[in-house]
């Protein structure tokens, strides 16, 4: 297997997608929600662009979710937090959602062979998935607003690490992912903290929701795209 690593969504145009599982990365926090929800028995999440997509589904009953500014959209039922996508009564629920980085990454990996998501929440299911598949695999990090962010980074140098024996790390975008995690694994939770994507989130005091996302293996999931939903 093959792995190599998009760190934007502004940089996809220079990988082919086509033949490859796109492993759909935002730590913070899109991909650690989907994964939280689908979890946590949420029936499907469609990502979609626009507030204007997300209320039109609303109105088939789906539970509209997402933000925008990292808040949640005024009249939307939940925002952009793991907790709000476990809450138990949205269990066996169809749910849409919007945000700024992850849906937009989904979006722009729609032409690949596989979609799944990917998240320190289910790193182990992620990389058991990837070992028993014959792809090559695309590690594509959502960024923030097309920009490199290193909470991404680190997940996807947390699989190249996990796969270093199985897998042949076919650039310098994913050896210095595979470093970087390296030299900050000892304190995942620390270095999250840390990040700029964190300090932006931090005054919508959501601190919970940044520590969340940065524990490891609380699902044992592998969120696919089929069709326009994710489902486990
Ligand atoms: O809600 C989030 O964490 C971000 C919002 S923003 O980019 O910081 O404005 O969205 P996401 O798509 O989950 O990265």
């Amino acid at each position: 297997m093959k792995l190599d690593v998009c760190y934007t969504p502004d940089l996809i145009h220079q990988f082919e997608v086509e033949n490859k599982t796109v492993v759909v990365i935002d730590i913070l926090r899109a991909t650690s929600c989907m994964v939280a929800g689908l979890g946590s028995g949420i029936q499907s999440i469609t990502p979609v662009a626009t507030i204007e997509e997300c209320e039109a589904l609303g109105k088939q009953g789906y539970i509209m979710a997402g933000e925008r500014g990292g808040e949640k959209v005024e009249q939307f039922h939940i925002g952009n937090s793991p907790f709000d996508y476990m809450k138990p009564e949205l269990k066996g629920k169809k749910v849409a959602t919007t945000t700024t980085n992850g849906t937009h990454a989904i979006e722009l990996s729609k032409n690949a062979k596989e979609v799944v998501i990917g998240s320190f929440l289910n790193l182990n299911a992620l990389v058991s998935h990837m070992m028993k598949s014959e792809n090559d695999v695309l590690l594509f990090c959502a960024g923030w607003k097309g920009r490199y962010n290193l909470e991404d980074t680190l997940f996807a140098g947390a699989v190249c690490n996990a796969l270093k024996q199985n897998a042949e790390l076919e650039s310098d975008s994913a050896l210095c992912a595979f470093f970087l995690y390296q030299s900050m694994a000892t304190d995942l939770a620390y270095y999250i903290n840390r990040s700029n994507h964190a300090a932006r989130l931090s005054k919508f005091n959501v601190k919970e929701d940044i520590e969340y996302c940065a524990r490891l293996n609380e699902f044992n999931v592998v969120p696919k795209l089929i069709g326009s939903e994710l489902t486990v």
